[in-house]
């Protein structure tokens, strides 16, 4: 038997693995069948804690359910930090993920924060299949056109739309992801802007499908909207709104890192027989 505990940013659904102690074999159809709603356990993402290399508090590996690595999960890595913080008795660790070095801390009211470092724009590193303007992607598909993309470690192709609600994101979202234009593959956002200036935002997720929050794509929305002239990111955090509730990003000027901050839960510990 194996223990894991699920937990939760927003309904962003996550199980949780610690691989400290002694290594976990998780090849991929061992992902997969922990990923299976049904028949398995069922998350967004599968986290492995295991020991860092860069004197972070720990390592973060991230998997999606189609078994693939990720290189960054938003809510995933305050919800690992939120474990540490408690395991230390502090309020600040450092989550090493394939993206980096992730301080994260925990406010006066319950909610975690995570830097997320600095948003990548070259088209090598997003990474884009040539070298194109990332704020204008030449990329059209119905409804959606003219994309912005971003890199968090991870890729993100954002559509500005009318109206977020209205775009068949299940049917579109897997086309975007496969797009050529994207090598590795990208995470899908759709967002508009309402009239209280808050950014309605959905998520089709590399590996994953449609989330009920992502982080690293809340990010990656508010860099664009700022890029784009739609927000000011860098005052004040902006409030974006997911199917799952809201986040607060920041894009902070003096060191261009992006901050981003809400709530986590955890729901469940359990011992799996997979
Ligand atoms: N839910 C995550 C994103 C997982 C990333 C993954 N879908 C990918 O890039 O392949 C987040 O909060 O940032």
């Amino acid at each position: 038997m194996l223990a894991f505990r699920k937990m939760h940013g927003l309904g962003n659904d996550f199980v949780v693995l610690d691989a400290r102690a002694k290594p976990v074999d998780l090849p991929e159809s061992r992902i997969r069948a922990i990923g299976d709603r049904h028949r398995g356990i069922g998350f967004d993402q599968l986290l492995v804690i295991e020991p860092p290399t860069d004197g972070s508090t720990a390592f973060m590996r991230i998997y999606n359910p189609d078994g693939s690595e990720a290189q960054a999960c938003g809510n995933g890595t305050r919800c690992v930090a939120h474990l540490l913080m408690d395991e230390a008795g502090s309020d600040e660790v450092a989550v090493q993920t394939r993206r980096g070095r992730l301080p994260s801390y925990r406010n006066s009211d319950g909610t975690v924060s995570v830097d997320m470092g600095a948003p990548m724009l070259d088209w090598q590193d997003i990474p884009l299949a040539r070298d194109v303007d990332h704020l204008h992607l030449p990329i059209e598909l119905e409804v959606l056109h003219d994309p912005v993309a971003v890199g968090m470690g991870n890729p993100h192709c954002v559509f500005f739309v009318p109206d977020a609600e209205a775009v068949d994101l299940s049917r579109l979202g897997p086309q975007i992801e496969h797009h050529p234009m994207f090598p590795e593959r990208t995470n899908v956002e759709v967002a508009s802007l309402g009239p209280d200036g808050v950014l309605r935002l959905r998520v089709w997720e590399r590996g994953a499908g449609i989330t009920l929050a992502c982080g690293s794509g809340t990010c990656a929305t508010a860099v664009a909207a700022h890029l784009r002239g739609h927000v000011d990111a860098s005052e004040q955090p902006i409030r974006i709104r997911v199917d799952g509730g809201e986040l607060a990003i920041q894009w902070r000027q003096d060191d261009g890192h992006v901050i981003m901050t809400g709530p986590i839960a955890t729901s469940f510990l359990g011992e799996m027989a997979l």
